[in-house]
């Protein structure tokens, strides 16, 4: 026995424990959903007591289908939702606030105020990120500014800020380590991907005390080792990075030009620029692709909030689906003569309109309209915005005379939704690109498991891992070119139609 590592997968509506063996082989699995809370129009909060015990419920599940114990575990990786906040008590470890989720938008008016004051460039140079309420910052100072005596409690020292990484880390090791990665810190915009250190100007503007930050590790390193009591087992935490970024691991996308999109609740798509720190002429973001032995590997990302959340909406909110799956077999059974477009600005649009005030609508209904011709739109509308995010990112990859590369013409993919091949094949036809969907499409949870088990010497390093990156299905357009024409048309008229700004 031993040898095996844990990766525990936090992710925005469910939390996953994987156990891989030594041969990167899946043997168990635990998994557990979690309250959402949605206070007011465009607010999301998250219970982090809600989310510990997902994740310790996930780890029991998990260590049991493996028929092993918590001393069998040799390394735990950490991948987790990023940009959500969380503020707790030094001393006991407690929340004082529910966390507020990345795809809150309740800063939006705090935003608009730093634009205002001409800040944006100065946040965008240093952090590579825009100011949208999306990014933790502004959510962290929402919180110092609205819980009675946060501010006071801060400036003591008494409290921290942490992405849910960190405070994960912080209950696993009973309060010894209070630390992040480069990759979840570059998400924060306080954290300056230059100089790989918080930032003392951003943090002036955002009135943020240093008191209440953690470390910032790489994302292979010495995170900490849990304790008997929140583990079962004295373990240590070799491995963390942000879902998004862990997915790129996990896709093996280590060459410059290697591009990985994710279907999750949002969809994020990320092109791996090496070494360049790559500026967007198309409002993509610049972040830490990852960070290892000190040496930063950057991409651009293009980030869209809603994927897979509208095929909840189509479960959850309007009932007309009973199950996630059944989006694909109706979406193959709805008329072809209607083209009913859904914008699914449930909480505003991300890459590469950064709206936040927008709000999702749906054109184009006739009476004949129904449950088909929404799931049909639902999974378009995934399509369509990565579309548009691939154009953006082309650009900016093209210029500067870069060439394209055979690797940044195939798009691979992975996530809940890229399960769907009905989703997956509209998506060659609407991007007229090859879609390659990997054996694995826990990715993300493999590439926190690589990062923590590479370091324990486990596992091989990068080239080995990238030449055991195993095919599943390779999707080819199907779709002639005036049909994808004419598609896209009505899809960016529908968007022009949503957004409050042109
Ligand atoms: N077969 C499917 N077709 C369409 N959407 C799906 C399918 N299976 C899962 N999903 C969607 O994928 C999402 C779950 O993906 P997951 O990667 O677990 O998300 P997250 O990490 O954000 O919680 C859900 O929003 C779900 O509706
Ligand atoms: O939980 P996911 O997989 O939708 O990912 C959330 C992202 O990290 C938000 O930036």
């Amino acid at each position: 026995m031993g040898g095996f590592v844990l990766a525990i997968d936090q992710g925005t509506t469910s939390s996953r424990a994987i156990v891989f063996d030594r041969s990167m082989r899946i043997v168990g699995v635990g998994q557990q959903e979690f309250p959402q809370i949605f206070p007011k129009s465009g607010w999301v909060e998250h219970d982090p007591e809600a989310i510990w015990a997902s994740v310790t419920h996930s780890i029991h599940d998990a260590l049991a289908r493996a028929r092993i114990t918590a001393a069998d575990i040799a390394a735990i990786g950490i991948t987790n939702q990023r940009e959500t906040v969380v503020v707790w008590n030094r001393a006991t470890g407690k929340p004082i606030h529910n966390a507020i989720v990345w795809q809150d938008r309740r800063t939006a008016s705090t935003c608009e105020k730093l634009k205002a004051d001409g800040l944006e460039k100065t946040f965008t140079e240093k952090t590579g990120l825009l100011l949208d309420p999306y990014f933790s910052g502004t959510k962290l100072a929402w919180l110092l500014y609205h819980v009675e005596g946060a501010r006071a409690r801060a400036e003591k020292g008494e409290l921290c800020f942490g992405t849910i990484d960190s405070f994960l880390i912080f209950r696993l090791t009973g309060g010894k380590s209070f630390v992040t990665d480069a990759t979840n810190a570059s998400r924060t915009l306080i954290f300056n991907i230059a100089t790989q250190d918080w930032d003392g100007d951003l943090l002036k503007l955002l009135n943020i005390p240093a008191s209440l930050l953690p470390e910032v590790k790489d994302c292979a390193a010495d995170f900490g080792v849990t304790t008997t009591e929140s583990f079962g087992a004295e373990v240590p935490i070799l491995g963390v990075a942000g879902d998004q970024q862990a997915a790129t691991i996990g896709q093996a996308c280590f060459e410059p030009g290697m591009v990985k999109s994710t279907y999750g609740t949002g969809c994020f798509a990320l092109i791996n620029t090496g070494e360049d720190m790559v500026r967007s002429k198309n409002r993509l973001l610049t972040t830490v692709a990852y960070r290892l032995d000190g040496k930063v590997t950057y991409a651009l990302e293009g980030s869209i909030f809603v994927a897979g959340a509208a095929v909840q909406w189509l479960r959850d909110g309007i009932k007309v689906i009973g199950d996630a799956a059944e989006t694909g077999r109706l979406a193959a059974e709805a008329d072809p003569n209607q083209q009913v477009y859904l914008v699914p600005a449930f909480t505003g649009m991300g890459a590469p309109w950064w709206d936040p005030e927008a709000r999702g609508a749906i054109f184009g209904m006739t009476r004949n309209t129904g449950p088909a011709e929404f799931a049909r739109a639902a999974l378009e509308a995934v399509c369509y915005q990565t579309r548009d995010l691939l154009d953006a990112m082309q650009k900016d990859w093209a210029k500067d005379g870069r060439e394209a590369g055979d690797q940044a013409m195939v798009l691979r993919v992975d996530g809940g939704m890229s399960a769907s091949d009905w989703t997956m094949q509209r998506l060659s036809d609407i991007l007229d690109a090859p879609v390659d969907r990997p054996a694995i499409i826990e990715t993300t949870a493999l590439g926190a498991a690589f990062l923590a088990a590479s370091r324990a010497g486990l596992w091989p390093g990068c080239d080995d891992f990238a030449k055991a990156w195993a095919r599943d299905e390779r999707f080819t357009p199907a779709m002639d070119e005036a049909t994808r024409t004419q598609k896209l048309r009505g899809w960016r008229e529908a968007v022009k139609r949503t957004l409050t700004h042109s």
